[in-house]
């Protein structure tokens, strides 16, 4: 227990890990229901993660939501003998009942890319998609803590931010864009190179999800890492480019789903324990911020029982690092201007 505990904000093998801190957490907290909403459940990453999610004894309700299909998915994860009660919900008249008195909302609705686009360019489709299941978050559970996984993450989290402002619920220690993909795939990459148990490994990605706004911090790597500039170049753009890599893989039929279950679950499933009072709860995440020129910027966060209790910040950059940065940011700036102006001038 001791060791599973030190590890908790490592990617330990999900199941056992959340298993042992979830029983901990229903022994010594005085709050009992965890309910969690998962919006735009029955697709490639809504599923799996809605399975991940079913799965972790903390999570008492998992309401599930999509415009199809719910019923099936639902049904058939209310067979497993897990604690949390499932629930369907399906098509835009029963959005408000799946989002009230929930806890927690993860968002993986809309459109995946196929080889050739750019995350940029799922705009015009999960703008609005986002925007109006957001309206429903903010009008029925305004309290909820929210993370967005639907593309472009660099756009879709400020529209979300604007669309809370305007119905007067905006609070920034709620929202999060989930990043944390970035950080999984980086421990693997990183662990793969020097032979290291991957579950062990721990990479900060800072920035935004998209290209040269994803900045790995080799640097700052937990155990400590070495690289000539070279392997630290390869490996940077490697990390960039994982996205792009599954959709090439996946040849039209997709982007990253399993892994993304596997990351939407941790880090979701973080913001449980900590509104459950588990201390030290640390995750990546793209939240609003002022620590560079970019409004939204993700930077290791301390989570707690109302979701940012501290940002961690960015911590000392190497000088690949700092460059890294100067590149990231004019491109994280336009995609949020754009995610602003999508609700602001429409
Ligand atoms: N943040 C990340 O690291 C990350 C990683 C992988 C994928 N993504 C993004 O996640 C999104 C989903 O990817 P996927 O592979 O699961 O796609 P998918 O097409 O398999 O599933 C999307 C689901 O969203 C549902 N949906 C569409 N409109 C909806 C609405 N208005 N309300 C509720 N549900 C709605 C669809 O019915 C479908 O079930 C994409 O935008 C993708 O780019 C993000
Ligand atoms: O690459 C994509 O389009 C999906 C996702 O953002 C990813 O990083 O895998």
């Amino acid at each position: 227990m001791y060791k599973v505990l030190r590890l908790a904000n490592s990617d330990k093998i999900i199941l056992s890990f959340l298993n042992e801190t979830s029983k901990r957490n229903l022994s010594t907290s005085a709050r009992r229901d965890v309910k969690v909403a998962v919006c735009g459940a029955s697709g490639g990453i809504g599923q799996p993660l809605s399975l991940l999610l079913k799965q972790a004894p903390l999570i008492t309700e998992l309401k599930l939501f999509d415009i199809v299909n719910t019923p099936g998915v639902a049904a058939d994860l209310s067979h497993i003998n897990s604690n949390a009660k499932v629930k369907a919900f399906n098509g835009n008249e029963q959005l408000p009942d799946a989002v009230k008195g929930v806890d927690v909302v993860i968002i993986p609705a809309g459109v995946p890319r196929k080889p050739g686009m750019t995350r940029d360019d799922l705009f015009n489709t999960n703008a609005s998609i986002v925007r109006d299941l957001i309206q429903a978050v903010g009008q029925n559970s305004p309290k909820a803590l929210i993370g967005i996984i639907s593309n472009p993450v660099n756009s879709t989290v400020p529209i979300a931010a604007e669309t809370l402002k305007k119905l007067n619920v905006y609070n920034p220690n709620r929202l999060f864009g989930i990043t944390t993909l970035d950080i999984v795939r980086a421990n693997t990459f990183v662990a793969e190179a020097k032979n290291l148990d991957a579950t062990t490994v721990n990479v900060p990605v800072i920035g935004g999800h998209s290209g040269v706004t994803i900045i790995p911090l080799i640097s700052q790597t937990k155990p400590n890492v070495s690289f000539s500039p070279e392997q630290l170049s390869a490996l940077t753009e490697r990390i960039q480019e994982a996205g792009t890599e599954v959709v090439k893989a996946k040849a039209g039929t997709g982007s990253a789903t399993l892994s993304m279950a596997f990351a939407g679950a941790r880090f979701a499933i973080s913001l449980c324990r900590a509104i459950k009072g588990e201390p030290n709860i640390v995750e990546c995440s793209y939240v609003q911020s002022d620590l560079t020129d970019a409004k939204f910027f993700s930077t290791p966060i301390l989570l707690g029982k109302n979701g940012i209790e501290k940002n961690l910040g960015i911590g000392n950059l190497s000088s690949f690092e700092k460059e890294l940065l100067q590149k990231a940011l004019p491109e994280l700036m336009k995609n949020i201007q754009k995610g602003e102006d999508f609700i602001n001038k429409n």
